[in-house]
């Protein structure tokens, strides 16, 4: 049975359970939203995998993507960052590889880490031919039961790309067409082939293979905008469309799901894009990549995609795909997976802010941080701050003589009102 044929039956799993107990909500609530797809628990029936809530109710996750690519291909350096975004805080991480011995890779990353493991099989089935069109509706559907047997919790299907997405993408004037790898491959092989998308004329196959392993479908967005100029535009929503007919045949199937979305989104059209995703897909969670809030900062973005996820997080989006300093650029290294993480949990964590208010986690540790700053108790700032060394390291290069810090010295606002108020302001 999988987790959504339970919860449909009234049956809290020990998964489910702790879920609850992570997220500090009622067991049932959770029950019942994994029965409506609103809450998705990504964890192969062949794997031991910490169990991570995401949708509704649940904070904010994050995943980070890891793996080779033909020009790098070293696949200890890839554990090591898979390891590292685990220790940093990451809920799953997504093994992209597309060099390599591809499934000794994935076995070795399904190894190193608890957190869910996600994988895109149309990377692989584009590998095992010399060029990406001539894989076979075979090549992909056996590289999806590969990963599902070897225990891949999540996978990402570009399955809302179809024949008629590349209609809206002929009638468009895109600047970038598509962007997306994955939903690359599946336009050239349609184009090539003169056929539907395997993924989506035989989507109840996919199901099929789904449902034996309890492995959760991630509905890839293969025609997200590229560019900000793209943004908003109909291939993107008839993605939308396309998807949310595919999240209401995998709930039909108890095959968890949760969908992707876009992609480069000036800020003004998140809320759209976001609002529009959830209607159309039935609440079902949503997976961002960024959005990216501008083209022009290769070596930033990071950050664009960190400002992007924060607004989108406002509307509604539940699990964050991080972005490092390296995007557009190059294959990330270990100090981009790190930056790009803590950037990425920044963005969760003002989510999250707001999302629970002032009884959440994320609130009281703002809220200890105030009383630390009061207090001017560096170490204890240090402590809760979601860098504690760098912000050591910054606050001890400037010498102060004071207990405040060289900002302003002895002119500390904090000091100074504080010593004025005396004893005539109560304190806590
Ligand atoms: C969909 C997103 O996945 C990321 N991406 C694609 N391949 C890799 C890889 N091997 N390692 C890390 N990130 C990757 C890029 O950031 C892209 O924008
Ligand atoms: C959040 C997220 N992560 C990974 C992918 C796969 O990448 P691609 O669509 O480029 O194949 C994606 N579409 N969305
Ligand atoms: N940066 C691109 C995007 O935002 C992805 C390029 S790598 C497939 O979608
Ligand atoms: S990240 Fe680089 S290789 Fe990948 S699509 Fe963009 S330009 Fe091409
Ligand atoms: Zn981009």
């Amino acid at each position: 049975m999988t987790l959504m044929e339970d919860a449909k039956l009234g049956i809290i799993t020990p998964a489910m359970e702790a879920v609850a107990k992570a997220e500090g909500i009622d067991a049932d609530t959770v029950r019942s939203c994994v029965a409506k797809g609103l809450i998705a628990i990504p964890r192969n029936i062949r794997r031991e995998t910490l169990p991570i809530g995401i949708g509704k109710y649940m904070s904010t996750k994050i995943n980070a993507n890891i793996g080779t690519s033909r020009d790098c291909i070293d696949i200890d350096a890839e554990v090591e960052k898979a390891k590292a975004a685990e220790a940093f805080g990451a809920h799953a991480v997504m093994d992209l590889s597309t060099g390599g011995d591809l499934n000794e890779i994935r076995t070795r990353i399904l190894k190193a880490v608890n957190i869910p493991v996600g994988t895109v099989p149309i990377y692989q089935a584009a590998a095992s031919r010399k060029i990406v069109v001539e894989m076979t509706s075979d090549d992909m559907f056996n590289a999806v039961r590969k990963h599902a047997e070897q225990g891949v919790d999540f996978v990402t299907v570009h399955a809302g790309v179809n024949l008629n997405s590349l209609e809206r993408l002929r009638q468009s004037d895109r600047i970038m067409n598509v962007v997306s790898r994955g939903g690359s491959f599946t336009i050239a092989w349609m184009l090539h082939n003169g056929e539907d998308n395997p993924f989506y004329a035989e989507f109840d196959y996919l199901l099929e293979i789904a449902k034996e392993y309890d492995m959760t479908l991630s509905l890839g967005d293969g025609m997200r905008p590229g560019c900000i100029a793209d943004a908003s535009d109909r291939p993107k929503f008839m993605e939308f469309i396309t998807l949310g007919e595919l999240v209401k045949r995998s709930r039909a199937a108890n095959v968890q799901t949760f969908v992707e979305g876009p992609g480069h989104v000036p800020l003004n059209e998140i809320e759209l894009s976001v609002r529009g995703m959830k209607e159309l897909c039935d609440g079902a969670p949503l997976y961002l990549l960024g959005p990216l809030v501008t083209d022009i900062a290769p070596g930033f973005d990071h950050i664009t995609g960190a400002i992007g996820g924060a607004v989108a997080g406002m509307h509604g989006t539940d699990f964050l795909c991080m972005v490092t300093p390296s995007e557009h650029l190059a294959l990330p290294s270990l100090e981009d997976i790190k930056e790009g993480l803590l950037v990425t949990k920044l963005a969760a964590h003002t989510i999250d802010l707001i999302k629970e208010g002032p009884r959440g986690r994320a609130w009281k540790q703002d809220t200890a941080m105030a009383y630390a700053r009061r207090d001017l108790d560096w170490e204890k700032q240090f402590e809760l701050a979601i860098d504690g060394n760098r912000a050591r390291k910054i606050r001890d290069a400037r010498k102060t003589e004071s207990d405040a810090c060289s900002m302003c010295g002895e002119l500390c606002a904090v000091k100074i009102v504080k010593e004025a108020f005396g004893e005539k302001k109560k304190e806590e």
